[in-house]
């Protein structure tokens, strides 16, 4: 049986209505597709709280989250089973740099759908692209 793992991934706005976009590495699973930054939920860990901890470990900031979930999605890739909780969030402290991505890019939503996603990601997408 496919292991099912959650995820939560950040959806961080700017001042300017930009989104922030990580470009995951040659070097990583899922390589050189678009995500939004974030990672796995520990065991006895809430997922806003797992979040801030994987953005200050991944991105070096601090961020708040809006305490509901954006948009949830369960994708089946070859390998395991990903339940992706996206969130949406604000940078508090710091200038978001990265340490395992290759690329850091800030987006305006309608320009969403010119990368490369993550297949997890893509209902996320759509839901941004579509909302305002
Ligand atoms: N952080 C993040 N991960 C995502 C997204 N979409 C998506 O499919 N994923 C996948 C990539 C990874 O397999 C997994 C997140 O794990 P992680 O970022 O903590 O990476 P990890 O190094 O612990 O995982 P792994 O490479 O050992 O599989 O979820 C997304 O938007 N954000």
């Amino acid at each position: 049986m496919k292991k099912q793992v959650k995820v939560v991934a950040a959806i961080i706005e700017n001042d300017q209505q930009e989104i922030l976009c990580a470009l995951r590495s040659p070097e990583m699973s899922i390589p050189n597709r678009w995500e939004f930054p974030g990672g796995k939920v520990e065991a006895n860990e809430d997922i806003y709280s797992a979040l801030e901890r994987e953005i200050d470990e991944e991105l070096s900031c601090k961020i708040a989250t809006f305490k509901e979930v954006f948009n949830g999605f369960i994708h089946e890739y070859e390998t395991f089973i990903i339940d992706l909780i996206s969130i949406k969030c604000r940078i508090v402290e710091g200038t978001p740099t990265p340490s395992e991505h290759s690329k850091l890019i800030w987006l305006k939503r309608e320009n969403l759908d010119s990368l490369k996603w993550a297949p997890a990601d893509i209902p996320a997408v759509k839901q941004l692209i579509q909302e305002k």
